[in-house]
């Protein structure tokens, strides 16, 4: 018995993204930590089970390379609007469910724009800011980015228990901006090491870069794992109009064998 796969990057964040509109896909945590395994497995930062949906065109289910679902994953989100597209189901738009509500995703090549639902202004949180982006992040400046010890350092936030609540949070640091362009480096929750880049992490990073510099207009993240582009609209008690912009590629396609 095998499982068919198809393996996707968004800017360096990488899924393995299934077909589960059979609703055949076996969904414990054991069988995912496997497949994401980087070396007893495919290797991933997490999984992705596309599935039917009544109202959109399908609904997406999200899980950390803990084998736990989570919360909305931005890059992943790109990533499996794409393969939507690669299996023929949208054209250029696409319209799907995800944990946090309906997401549009406009779809060229293997550029991918994805619309984030609307969020409330940052929230001072030593010794950064908080902020919602569909998954729960603290953003926190740095200078000496090239240098730090992103595990080591996000550790010690991760499961500071003033997020107690969320779950614990996604650490993002961020360098000053330099014009309307930020460097950005995640520590991310569930995956429990540093990623190439994280959708809803920069993002995050963008929207508290705008609310402490006044920078109101679109936003350039430079990240380990490539660029992404976020633009917004900012009003006095939240942020709307979110997109968040990169590349998304199709990487191969497999079977995981179920031993
Ligand atoms: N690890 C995140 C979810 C995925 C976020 C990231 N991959 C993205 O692109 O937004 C969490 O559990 O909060």
């Amino acid at each position: 018995m095998h499982i068919r796969f198809f393996k996707y990057q968004g800017t360096g964040n990488d899924f393995i993204i299934i077909d589960n509109r059979e609703l055949t896909f076996p969904k414990t945590t054991e069988l995912i930590q496997n497949m994401c395994h980087r070396k007893f497995g495919i290797g991933a930062d997490g999984l992705i089970l596309l599935e039917n949906d009544e109202e959109v065109h399908f609904k997406m289910v999200y899980y950390n390379s803990d084998g736990r679902e989570s919360t909305m994953c931005g890059n992943g989100g790109r990533c499996v609007a794409a393969f939507a597209k690669f299996i023929g189901i949208v054209d250029k738009r696409a319209v799907f469910r995800a944990v946090d509500g309906i997401h549009s995703a406009w779809i060229i090549d293997d550029v991918v724009s994805l619309e984030l639902l609307d969020t409330s202004l940052p929230v001072k949180k030593e010794p950064g800011y908080y902020i919602d982006t569909g998954s729960p992040h603290l953003v926190i400046f740095k200078n000496d980015l090239d240098t730090i010890d992103v595990n080591l350092e996000g550790r010690k936030w991760r499961f500071d228990n003033t997020f107690e609540n969320q779950g614990g949070v996604n650490v993002n640091f961020c360098s000053e901006p330099r014009g309307n362009t930020i460097y950005v480096r995640t520590y991310e929750r569930g995956v429990e090491s540093e990623t190439l880049s994280c959708g809803t992490g920069v993002t995050a990073a963008a929207l508290v870069t705008s609310y402490l510099y006044g920078i109101n207009d679109s936003i350039s993240v430079n990240t380990p794992g490539g660029d992404l582009s976020i633009s917004f609209k900012r009003n006095s008690d939240k942020f709307e109009k979110i997109s968040l912009t990169g590349q998304a590629k199709f990487v191969f396609e497999g079977k995981y064998w179920l031993s």
